[in-house]
């Protein structure tokens, strides 16, 4: 799914109107009634509404929301910042039907109790930060002790652009128009946005197909249309061959994880290289995997032969001792395959950056934000922070999966993925040497880089999510995201 910036979603907003053809009040209107569809959905039982209206096209849609839920049973109550706005504004004003009660406020709402409170202040058309009479509105809307629920985006949010004013709605649910915003990925505006939700207000998807985005999110049918099938055929040594480069003395954990996460997501024939120490851990702890054991004890200190390899993932437990160091410069001058580096892998190439100039072309990397700024500079917030990984993967030739609540998957052209899965839970150990496992497998079976990250990434947050919807976000572990990634997987397949 695309995410458009504002300016593109007032191009389709007026296409949608030149072509359909609609009315701009028809369109208002149509909008109103899939955001209070929404509403009567989630608050079904008929509680009292207080719907907070700026002047412009968002106070508009909170007018005629107002009216629609009135005529729904709902006991409605509209505080207007002006009784004069926009021409729909002006519309929606004089179509609010007796009996909702109104009030033109200056600086305060007066107090409300009880009930949900509809925050149409503003929308898209956010222009400068909030102050004055409407900062004292926002906070008299964030003293609110009961749901708050932001029409199209929270008041003080701006749709592509981080917040630059202190007074911001904190609403509880987000209901945005046709597509989700950019800013609703950012962790800064968490607090602000609360749970988002997507209501189709019929604007033209020809248009919006052909609008030229460089922002996607990965839904469910994306990932479906591209998991590949086992064909009939198909025996161990097609599944692919890979291989994990991981461990160190104190870390074999991460190479275990990796190894049952890359069998979990059809690695055919899994090879890990071990140091020393880890040859029994890694054959006890994963039988279906066969180690290739380096002759060093405690970490690894020598080259890898990748021969006959389809992928390699390098990085869950590898510490960063010099002498790995040194190790991982030969394998990536080596490299011939497909690979991810995660973790220390990163972090080695961070401290040595000239290391990344032998990095094959197509490599994952698969940092955090923590990583991130390693590899490239602290970012001042998020929106930098995707431009700074965008670059970076264009420069690099690298793809970026900058792991966070919204994993992000930067491709080498420019284009970013936001993952749609996942849950607070994972952010838990080993969960990021998992994803490194179920990349490496991808990447064996024959995915594209691209493709292997977006799909790998997807699959993650799905069986955390499986697993937390069982075994609840506290109590998950990355073991967990294993065992319920044939969930994942099937629920993928499943048509
Ligand atoms: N295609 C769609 O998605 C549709 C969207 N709709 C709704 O329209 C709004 C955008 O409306 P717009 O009139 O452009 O902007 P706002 O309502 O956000 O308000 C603009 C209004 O406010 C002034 N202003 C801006 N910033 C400030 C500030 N900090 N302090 C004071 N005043 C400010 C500005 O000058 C204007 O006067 C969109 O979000 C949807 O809710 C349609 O209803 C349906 C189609
Ligand atoms: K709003």
């Amino acid at each position: 799914m695309k995410i458009l910036s504002s300016s593109q979603i007032r191009d389709a907003d007026k296409h949608t109107i030149e072509n359909e053809p609609i009315e701009s009040i028809d369109l208002m209107e149509r909008a109103s009634a899939s955001f209070s569809k929404w509403f009567i959905g989630e608050f079904p039982g008929k509680c009292k509404v207080h719907v907070v209206s700026g002047k412009g096209n968002n106070g508009g849609d909170g007018l005629a929301v107002a009216r629609i839920l009135k005529r729904n049973g709902y006991e409605v109550k509209v505080y207007t910042t002006s009784d004069e706005g926009s021409e729909d504004f002006n519309i929606n004003f004089h179509r609010l039907p007796e009996g909702i009660e109104r009030k033109v406020v200056d600086d305060s709402l007066g107090s409300i109790e009880t009930g949900v409170l509809i925050d149409a202040l503003f929308g898209s058309g956010l222009d400068r930060p909030i102050e004055g009479r409407y900062a004292k509105i926002v906070k008299e809307i964030n003293q609110f002790a009961g749901q708050v629920v932001s029409i199209d985006i929270p008041s003080g949010v701006y749709a592509d652009n981080p917040v630059d004013g202190e007074h911001v709605v904190e609403a509880t649910h987000t209901v945005s128009f046709q597509l989700p915003k950019l800013a609703f990925f950012m962790a800064e505006n968490e607090k602000f946005v609360g749970d988002w939700h997507v209501v189709d207000i019929g604007l033209d998807q020809n248009f919006i197909d052909h609008t030229d985005s460089r922002i996607h999110m990965v839904t469910l049918e994306d990932v479906r249309s591209y998991l590949k099938k086992p064909a009939k055929f198909s025996h161990k040594g097609n599944m692919g061959r890979s291989m994990l480069i991981c461990g160190s003395s104190g870390k074999m954990g991460a190479c275990i994880i990796a190894a049952r996460a890359a069998l979990r997501s059809g690695a055919g024939l899994l090879t890990c290289y071990v140091p020393a120490v880890g040859e029994n851990i890694i054959q006890t702890a994963v039988p279906e995997a066969m180690a290739m054991v380096s002759t060093f004890q405690d970490y690894h200190v020598e080259e890898a032969n990748f021969k006959g390899m389809d992928a390699v993932g390098i990085g869950p437990g590898l510490g960063t001792e010099d002498q790995t160091e040194m190790a991982l410069r030969k394998w990536i001058k080596q490299l011939e395959v497909p690979a991810v580096i995660d973790a220390d892998g990163l972090n080695m190439i961070s401290s040595r950056p000239d290391i990344l100039k032998h990095v094959p072309e197509g490599t994952i990397f698969t940092p955090h934000p923590k990583e991130f700024s390693r590899l490239a500079g602290e970012a001042e917030d998020s929106f930098k922070r995707l431009e700074m990984a965008r670059e970076y993967a264009k420069k690099h030739k690298v793809i970026i999966v900058l792991k966070g609540a919204y994993t992000a998957v930067f491709d080498t052209e420019g284009s970013v993925y936001f993952n749609s899965t996942g849950n607070p839970g994972m952010a838990t150990g080993g969960s990021g040497d998992a994803l490194t496992g179920i990349i490496t497998a991808l990447l064996g079976q024959g995915y594209s880089s691209k493709w292997a990250a977006i799909v790998g990434v997807f699959i993650h947050g799905l069986a955390g999510d499986e697993a937390a919807e069982d075994l609840g976000c506290i109590s998950m572990t990355a073991t967990d995201i294993i065992d319920y990634l044939p969930d994942a997987f099937r629920h993928v397949e499943m048509r």
